[in-house]
């Protein structure tokens, strides 16, 4: 590496598109391979992002590039937080150093980006299903700018434990057209995976009949049958004689080869060029490969390098948050273990995000009573309600976009049999540099809507001590409270929550003309609001309404009875906490008095990556803009019209 960690990278240099790797040999392709592996970990030590992943698949992207004829083929990256060597490779080395931050390159596969990214994805297991349609577009002659040609899902092992994986492939197996699926079996999801399918996968790799193929696939070709070790003739014969009977996948209608090394391009452009000449149906490729292949910190971390921080390329080191506050996340997991001391019918549930959610923490403490189900949020949530309906206190702790695949199993499993499943829904609101996919804009909106669930959301991270052990006590229905990525304000903490009472807000400063309603987070920025129009002489209200659902109707029906104007913010999509407030203000005529009002809710667009607080004003939700809001609704010019 050079001073500024910047690889030398001769061959590489020369590939601006995957046309260009046309040019070289295979033993060039291995160089290539290499020098992309470094360029990848130099990029993400200055962006930070996921790193791992991307590592573990240098040699495949590298070898499907090299075989295959992108974009026309189309490659298909499950989740796609692995895609940045795909990204190099592609016509945007120039700007990988712009990953996940705002206007650069996203961090996970994107349509609007490139060509070469046919499929967007960020949340797990799609890839086969859309490569399935690509499939089909391609048979029944859709109209496609590139062309349609080969459809090729790269999937991991983790993300082969959702269901969506197997109705994919039960689809495509029925279809009986050429696909190809390449399995990523690294043994890792973001945590070490879990279920029976990985310890399948782990017998598919160490039983018998693969041992000589096992002893290939760490380079050692001696040890290989002579047709083996020839051209064109051992391709054809390793993919002859790696397909078995009997698997798992044959019985869903592909071809099973592997397991391959997938780090060893000769194996690889062997059996991608066999493929690519002789496969007529669904063929899946399981190949073993290493989270973070090839740069020691990540081998060696325990989460294999999935996602860095900007690090030191020399040490691994990575750069450290200058907050002191807790983070949301860790007040959440450590509330949950207090109340589960005193109640040992608390349990909780993670759809393969442990220490994403903090409940890793909670089963170091209560291995029996945490469950990793695997990406699996649909099973997730219906088999917390299982557990509920058995006298459980289930607490589903799932981020607030990866609920969103379980919502037909929250209303139909959870809501309709008025279950008490506790959601604790983390990463609610907009989240950062994973961007758009993976911003928490709807989750009030999806379950305000159903009936008996009780919603809440803290101000702040000593609020959310206390609606833990609100949601702890509430059994006659279900229960969802909601909180931000990221560090708390540094408000002082509670040693055990206090339930709260349930629909009840509370007025955090008084004011006679206008009021701010705050649901959630935006409460600090609602307070600084008023006092700046307090300055101004409009004497300010903020109320922290705790609760979406059922909304306190007293307080609310007072700020508009007492107040010239009402301020209500949140941070999600409309048809959430306002529009049930104002729903509940038209009902009760309260409109009908004159009363001024402005909701601010996220704007009906999908936020690109940025830093959170440019994500913020983007959404129009700065403390500048709610003191803007107020002004609007009272008629009275903005500061930066009177300042020009
Ligand atoms: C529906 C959904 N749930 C959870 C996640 C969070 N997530 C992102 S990557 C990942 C692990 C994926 O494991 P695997 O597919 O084996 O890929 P690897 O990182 O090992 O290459 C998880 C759980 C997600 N992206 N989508
Ligand atoms: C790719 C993916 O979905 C996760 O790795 C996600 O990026 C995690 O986000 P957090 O960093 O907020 O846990
Ligand atoms: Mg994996």
């Amino acid at each position: 590496m050079t001073d500024a960690h910047r690889p030398v990278t001769p061959l590489l240099d020369k590939v601006t598109y995957p046309s260009d790797l046309k040019q070289f040999n295979d033993r060039e392709l291995r160089q290539v391979a290499d020098e992309l592996r470094l360029e990848t970990i130099s990029a993400v030590s200055v962006t930070g992002g996921h790193l791992g992943a991307g590592l573990g698949v240098v040699e495949i992207a590298t070898a499907l590039h090299a075989v295959f004829d992108t974009p026309r083929d189309k490659i298909i990256w499950d989740v796609g937080h692995q895609c940045y060597p795909h990204k190099i490779l592609t016509g945007r080395r120039d700007r990988i150093r712009t990953l996940r931050m705002g206007g650069g390159l996203s961090g996970f596969t994107k349509r609007k980006e490139s060509t070469y990214d046919p499929f967007g994805a960020a949340h797990s297991s799609t890839s086969i299903s859309a490569a399935t349609g690509f499939m089909m577009a391609r048979e029944l002659g859709g109209n496609c700018p590139e062309g349609l040609g080969d459809a090729i899902a790269v999937i991991g092992d983790g993300s082969m434990t959702a269901g969506m994986a197997y109705e994919a492939m039960n689809h495509a197996g029925h279809l009986k057209k050429r696909l190809i699926v390449i399995l990523n079996d690294n043994k890792m999801s973001i945590a070490p995976p879990v279920g029976a399918l990985s310890e399948y996968l782990t017998r598919l790799y160490a039983g018998e009949p693969f041992h000589d193929l096992k002893a290939a696939a760490k380079g050692a070709v001696s040890l290989l049958p002579p047709p083996f070790r020839e051209g064109a003739k051992r391709a054809k014969e390793m993919v002859k004689s790696m397909t078995v009977g009997g698997t798992l996948f044959e019985e869903l209608g592909f071809s099973y080869i592997g397991p391959i090394d997938g780090h060893d391009m000769d194996q690889l452009l062997a059996v991608l060029r066999t493929v690519k000449t002789r496969a007529d149906g669904p063929v899946l490729i399981h190949a073993i490969t290493k989270k973070g292949k090839g740069y020691a910190p990540a081998e060696h971390s325990p989460d294999k390098g999935h996602a860095r921080a900007k690090f030191d390329v020399v040490t691994g080191e990575q750069k450290k948050s200058a907050s002191n506050a807790p983070s949301y996340t860790k007040v959440f997991a450590q509330s949950l273990i207090k109340e589960a001391e005193h109640d040992p019918q608390i349990c909780a549930i993670t759809a393969a995000m442990p220490d994403g959610t903090g409940l890793n923490l909670f089963a170091e403490r209560f291995p029996n009573r945490c469950f990793d189900v695997g990406i699996a949020e649909q099973h997730g949530v219906t088999f917390a309600a299982g557990l509920a309906a058995g006298g459980m206190k289930p607490f589903a702790a799932i981020y607030s976009t990866f609920l969103q695949r379980g919502y037909d199993q929250v209303v139909h499993d959870v809501a309709i049999q008025g279950l008490p499943v506790r959601f604790a829904i983390d990463r609610a609101g907009l989240v950062g540099a994973d961007g758009a996919t993976h911003a928490g804009s709807f989750d009030i909106a999806y379950l305000t809507n159903l009936p008996g669930f009780t919603v809440m959301a803290p101000a702040d991270e000593a609020e959310l001590v206390h609606m833990v052990a609100t949601a702890a006590q509430i059994d006659d229905g279900p229960s969802a409270f909601r909180f931000p990525r990221g560090e708390g304000v540094g408000v002082d903490m509670p040693e055990r929550g206090t339930p709260i009472e349930i629909g009840k807000g509370r007025i955090v400063k008084e004011g006679t003309k206008l009021a701010i309603l705050s649901y959630g987070t935006r409460l600090a920025e609602s307070v600084a609001a008023a006092e700046v129009l307090d300055t101004r002489g409009i004497s300010t209200t903020v109320a922290d309404a705790r609760f979406a659902k059922p909304l306190d109707h007293d307080l609310i029906l007072r700020l508009a009875r007492e107040h010239e104007a009402l301020v209500i913010i949140e941070e999600g999509a409309v048809g959430g906490f306002s529009s049930h407030v104002m729903h509940l203000l038209a009902t009760e005529g309260a409109l009908d008095t004159g009363l001024k009002i402005r909701p601010m809710v996220f704007p009906d667009i999908f936020i690109d990556q940025d830093s959170p607080a440019n994500m913020m004003k983007v959404a129009g939700m700065t403390t500048d803009h709610i003191v803007q809001k107020a002004l609007d609704a009272l008629g009275i010019a903005s500061l930066d019209a009177q300042r020009a």
